[in-house]
């Protein structure tokens, strides 16, 4: 189903999962929605759950509490694994297969493969066709295993830590690839990565995971228009408080700077800037406690 009734990308409700030779949860009590036709950045810190989920959403694995859905459907049933495809961390492709070896299957095992698509994304690394995957180098290996997941022609592409092992040129490339795919066919793409910068331009949601919960699940532009940075004397610090969700906060001397979300005109004398997306997820990502949340304010516009 398309249009604006479509369901959502992913939808998890109080979704929990547990790994059975480890204590406690890795993902517990998570609720948040990812819709159709955006690029989401899925960050978080090491061990914050991103790979758990994305396992839950490719089938993987099973949530052991709540419930997650992947374009509507439940993940791992053959509505999903038509219209899904997932790229893992560990790459798995045959190591003794050619990469045309590895093409022609994804092609026998994909009623709506797109032979130009993946022979462009491996043509474009210079991968000979007649090499065997196993004597590839990791960068290489990555772009054919994404070459399987795009050839597949997927509504909803999961990618873990696609960037890691490939070169700068490389990960442009992948990225530009990744966002025509998104503009022309309307491919729901969900990228987990810790390359901050990277992910500034392409993509238009943030989920971000912290200890096994879902943090933020938003807008990227609604992100960085409601964040400030301010920079004042540190003796003002307390009027943001009660106010404003103060994300950051760091004094230095009699300096203080703060990452906010601003919930209302600033008082005091402060100097503002724009935040980038990176600077507010490393703010997000590095506050020790959960953001110090501001009272029931009335929203609206800051006054400086
Ligand atoms: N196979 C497993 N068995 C037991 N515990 C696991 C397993 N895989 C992950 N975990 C644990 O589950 C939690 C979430 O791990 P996960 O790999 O999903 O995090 P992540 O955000 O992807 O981390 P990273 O950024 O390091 O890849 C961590 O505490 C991790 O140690």
């Amino acid at each position: 189903m398309t249009g604006p009734d479509a369901p959502d990308a992913l939808r998890a409700t109080g979704l929990g999962f547990r790994y059975r030779r480890r204590d406690g949860w890795a993902l517990r009590d998570c609720d948040f929605t990812v819709p159709r036709g955006r690029i989401t950045a899925l960050v978080g810190r090491n061990g914050a759950g991103k790979s758990t989920l994305l396992h839950l959403a490719g089938g993987l694995l099973r949530a052991g509490r709540g419930d997650l859905r992947v374009l509507g459907a439940e993940p791992g049933t053959a509505e999903a694994r038509d219209r899904v495809a997932l790229l893992t961390q560990d790459k798995p492709l045959y190591p003794r297969f050619t990469v045309a070896d590895t093409l022609l299957m994804g092609e026998k095992l994909n009623p709506s493969w797109d032979r130009p698509a993946a022979e462009r994304i491996v043509h474009d690394g210079d991968i000979p066709l007649h090499s065997r995957v196993g004597e590839l180098s990791p960068g290489r290996r990555t772009r054919v295993a994404l070459a399987l997941a795009l050839g597949k022609r997927p509504d909803l592409l999961l990618l873990d830590e696609p960037l890691a092992d490939l070169d700068p040129v490389a990960r442009g490339e992948i990225m530009a690839e990744l966002m025509a795919e998104a503009a022309e066919r309307g491919t729901s793409i969900v990228l987990s990565s810790h390359v901050l910068p990277e992910l500034e331009e392409t993509c238009d949601w943030v989920l971000a995971l912290r200890d096994g919960r879902a943090h933020l699940s938003e807008d990227a532009e609604a992100l960085r228009e409601s964040h400030t940075v301010l920079t004042g004397p540190a003796g003002q610090a307390d009027t943001l408080t009660g106010t404003h969700t103060v994300v950051q906060r760091r004094t230095a001397g009699r300096q203080v700077t703060a990452l906010i979300r601003r919930n209302g005109p600033l008082r005091g004398d402060w100097h503002t800037a724009h935040p980038r997306l990176e600077d507010i997820l490393i703010g997000y990502l590095q506050a020790e406690e959960q953001p110090e949340q501001a009272t029931a304010a009335p929203r609206t516009e800051v006054a400086a």
